[in-house]
């Protein structure tokens, strides 16, 4: 079957969000297809690859025709005859047209529907499901990974209501995925009904999550201990909680402005308090506790606690395979989050997780706030042996498409694929269960 690129087709679609995004198809000579379409967060870093939007006041300008006019135009045009299975020279090709560092030129969003679409086709093509083309062209090894599921929405996904992003339980204890999603959804029923009961159910956030309605931050994880309990779970027994602070969108001039509480934090005070959580409940991972810009702050809290919870560079690292390499010499944080349009390439997205490997630092392969029904990220979390995936929460089906798509890999991979506690023994979970506690 002959793999050249033969045409590309982009055509407007819609996010979870309601916002228009960009979808790609791709078909190679020997008739083989792929198609995908680009996600959009809304909790950016600054120097992540940006998307390409346009229309004014049409569509609160969110419109991405430019963007679907470079795919149909200037991409194919450049890709039309390449080969599909070189990933890499296909990528390579895109950021040289683009040419720009934060991939303005293209858009973020034309680059990376195009490059995932791509590896679609070469899957399409080898006759195998994405997640063992991923393996077989980058590393060889597949697995299942430790699903990361939030029960709280918060931050810039649930309308800056309280400050944290995500509020997030991880089972590390769970021998399979299915049992894992089978514990969280239990909490997340219970974290629902807890909210009931105190009249403070009102939906969900753009993740899933509930909406949180609470009198401060800590009253969130207050609360999600108790779900954990109510669903008869132990925390810090089988469950553990993970964080994503997300701290640039509240960060102002080296400030950190809890407006929930109406109080503003020194980065000293904000590594305080974050420290103070981790003493109190079972945390297991906590994301971008200090903001993109502050590299004083990153080193000073990952000295003080990386050696018992996993932090991961979100915002702080944008996928960029030279930021991880920079924050190890930095020794700050010790995991990184893996996110395609960050990047905007595949291959880019693979380079930083091998430089996370380089570096000693986990991969957590994770889905944008805003979504659709494409479950790429699950087959790479797989293929890439990526060891977590962070994706939302349940009752979103752009996010149980995801969830429920790793359930179907682990049916052909069986459950001994499951990574279980494996990217978490370097915590404090993984260390009392080693030392028997
Ligand atoms: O911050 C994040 O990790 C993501 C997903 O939760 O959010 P967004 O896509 O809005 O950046
Ligand atoms: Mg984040």
């Amino acid at each position: 079957m002959t793999t050249e690129i033969k045409s590309l087709q982009a055509r407007r679609v819609w996010d979870s969000r309601g916002n228009p995004t960009v979808e790609v198809t791709v078909e190679l000579e020997g008739g083989a297809r792929g198609r995908a379409i680009a996600p959009a967060g809304a909790s950016r870093g600054t120097r992540e690859a940006v998307d390409l939007r346009d229309g004014g006041s049409r569509l609160r300008g969110l419109d991405v025709q430019e963007a679907l006019t470079n795919v149909n135009g200037k991409i194919a045009a450049a890709l039309n005859g390449l080969n599909a299975e070189d990933q890499a020279g296909v990528d390579a090709a895109l950021i040289a047209l683009d040419g720009t560092p934060l991939k303005s030129a293209l858009g973020g969003n034309a680059m990376v529907a195009t490059s995932l679409a791509v590896l679609h086709a070469a899957a399409d093509a080898a006759g195998a499901p994405l997640w063992k083309h991923v393996a077989q062209t980058y590393q060889g090894t597949a697995s299942i990974p430790l699903p990361e599921i939030q029960i709280f929405g918060g931050g810039a996904h649930a309308g800056r209501r309280v400050d944290v992003q995500d509020f997030m339980v991880m089972v590390p204890g769970a021998g399979s995925f299915d049992e894992a999603l089978e514990v969280t959804a239990e909490i997340y029923a219970a974290a629902g009904a807890i909210m009931s009961q105190k009249g403070r159910s009102v939906g969900v956030a753009d993740e899933g999550g509930w909406w949180p309605v609470f009198d401060s931050n800590e009253e969130a994880l207050e609360t999600l201990v108790a779900a954990i309990e109510a669903a008869g779970e132990k925390p810090g027994e089988r469950v553990v909680i993970s964080l994503d602070i997300a701290a640039s969108e509240f960060a102002e001039d080296g400030r950190y402005r809890l407006a929930l509480e109406d109080r503003t934090l020194s980065s000293d005070e904000m590594i305080a308090m974050l420290g103070s959580w981790i003493n109190s409940y079972p945390i297991a991972s906590i994301e971008d506790p200090l903001a993109e810009d502050d590299r004083a702050g990153m080193c000073a809290f990952t000295k003080a606690y990386g050696d018992r919870v996993q932090i991961i560079g979100d915002d702080y690292l944008v996928t960029n395979a030279k930021l991880v390499a920079a924050a190890a010499e930095d020794r700050a944080c010790n995991a990184v989050l893996i996110k395609v349009n960050q990047a905007g390439t595949v291959s880019e997205s693979v380079e930083t997780l091998a430089a996370a490997w380089t570096a000693g630092y986990r991969g957590i392969v994770s889905a944008r706030s805003g979504e659709t029904e494409d479950v790429s990220i699950s087959h790479l979390s797989v293929g890439l042996n990526a060891g977590q995936l962070k994706v939302g929460s349940f009752t979103r089906s752009e996010r149980m498409a995801k969830w429920n798509e790793c359930l179907r890999i682990q049916d052909e991979l069986g459950e001994n694929a499951f990574v279980g506690g494996a990217p978490l023994v370097d915590t404090w979970w993984g260390k009392g269960r080693t030392a028997g506690a």
